[in-house]
């Protein structure tokens, strides 16, 4: 393609002057290269643009490669033998031979979890069931909180106590009555007020065992294991009785339906229907009570809240002042607090705490004195912990960070 040199038709005539030839090939010159240069950063423009193209190219594949991943079932090895691995699903329960690669297999053993694609190809293993279950769920015998330490919530404790323990200790009196106790109780109120106090210190009141769950983490990656793990929720209740099984951040698993339909929102909504079905069969379910927790109240899918489900609403605010001041005395029991500390005065100081940020303000204090070489906490004391708190989450949500 590229022109000889004997190819180039010569810009001046022939027999021309050598001055003149000279001129014009000048002027030639500068024009080719006044368009090389044109043309170089017409160039480097494509190229740049070419990137821009390419990077988007690039992450709207790896966006479809991602959309278009099946999701994931939970299944258990069953059996490994020279043809693979036969697995059985959970949630329908359904057994398949599936083929296994040499370095999937090394891992596996009968009873392993394993994570499946749609044509049931095993593609990684899983922590073991029972590491799932103890991460998810806290089992505690007779808690150590008593109604004694909570502060400010007489209204709510009072009804805590007749929906919770009243059937626990004294069923008759329902029986006679001729009613059905409430079934479960909804606790709902912003983060840090003694919700989930509220919970053990009834658990501990009856000597029952303290279950807690956290919606969050129940909202799983995999098919199947939040309601799988809704089912062993209650059968670990079943297996404790008496039992409260305390259901924290139940928004997480029981919100509004979205439109959205997502294979992640369909697990959402399997563990929800799942939690509604446990609830649903409550009469068989004996000495078990069930008192969920929520800080999204209006968040709540309404279905949560039909008869014979949550029916009883609690709501737990923020303490008020009177309340701030008998927290702030209920968690000085036992430090050692100076004459000059006046309980009622930081109360009208901690306006818009909670019940968790009035503690972490009695921990910060006792911090102060023992900076300070001292043993014995002063009014000062609590109030550079007040003014720490505030300024490290001006928002006033402090207990977040130190509750
Ligand atoms: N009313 C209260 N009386 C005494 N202590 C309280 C009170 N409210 C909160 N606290 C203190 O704050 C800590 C956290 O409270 P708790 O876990 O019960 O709050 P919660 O309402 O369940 O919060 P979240 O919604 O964040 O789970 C408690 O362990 C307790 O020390």
């Amino acid at each position: 393609m590229t022109d000889t040199v004997d190819d180039v038709e010569m810009p001046y005539e022939e027999g021309a002057p050598q001055q003149e030839q000279i001129e014009t090939l000048q002027e030639e010159l500068d024009a080719l290269e006044r368009e090389n240069e044109e043309m170089r950063d017409k160039l480097l423009d494509a190229n740049a643009e070419n990137n821009k193209y390419q990077q988007k190219l690039e992450r709207l594949s790896h966006e479809n490669k991602k959309l278009k991943q099946s999701p994931l079932f939970v299944a258990t090895v069953q059996e490994l033998n020279e043809n693979g691995a036969i697995i059985k699903q959970h949630g329908n329960n359904q057994e398949a031979l599936t083929e296994v690669t040499p370095e999937m297999r090394e891992g596996l053993e009968p009873g392993s979890r394993v994570a499946v694609n749609n044509s049931l190809s095993v593609v990684k293993q899983l922590d073991d069931e029972a590491d799932v279950r103890a991460r998810v769920m806290q089992v505690e015998e007779s808690p150590d909180v008593g109604y004694e330490d909570i502060g400010g919530l007489d209204d709510q404790l009072r009804e805590v106590r007749e929906t919770v323990e009243l059937p626990m200790e004294n069923p008759d009196i329902f029986d006679d009555v001729g009613i059905r106790p409430p079934s479960g109780v909804l606790l709902h109120g912003p983060p840090g007020t003694g919700k989930t106090m509220m919970a053990k210190a009834v658990a501990a009141q009856t000597d029952a065992t303290f279950i807690k769950m956290a919606g969050s983490e129940l909202v799983h990656k995999f098919i199947g294991e939040g309601a799988k793990l809704v089912r062993d929720l209650f059968q670990v209740a079943r297996d404790h009785e008496p039992a409260v099984v305390f259901i924290d951040e139940i928004d997480a698993i029981a919100s509004k339906r979205t439109d959205s339909k997502t294979s992640g929102d369909a697990e959402v909504q399997r563990t929800m229907m799942q939690l509604l079905s446990e609830m649903d069969g409550f009469d068989e379910r004996g000495d078990i009570r069930i008192i969920a927790a929520t800080n999204r109240f209006d968040m709540l899918d309404r279905a949560i809240l039909r008869p014979g489900r949550f029916d009883r609403l609690i709501e737990v605010p923020k303490p008020n002042e009177e309340g701030r001041e008998l927290i702030f005395e209920i968690h000085t029991r036992n430090m050692n607090v100076a004459d000059d500390v006046d309980f009622a005065r930081l109360a009208e100081e901690t306006n818009e705490l909670s019940g968790a940020d009035v503690k972490a303000i009695c921990t910060e204090a006792g911090m102060y004195a023992i900076r300070n070489d001292r043993t014995q906490v002063t009014m000062d004391d609590f109030r550079h912990a007040r003014d720490k708190l505030q300024r490290d989450e001006p928002d006033g949500e402090v207990s977040k960070t130190f509750a």
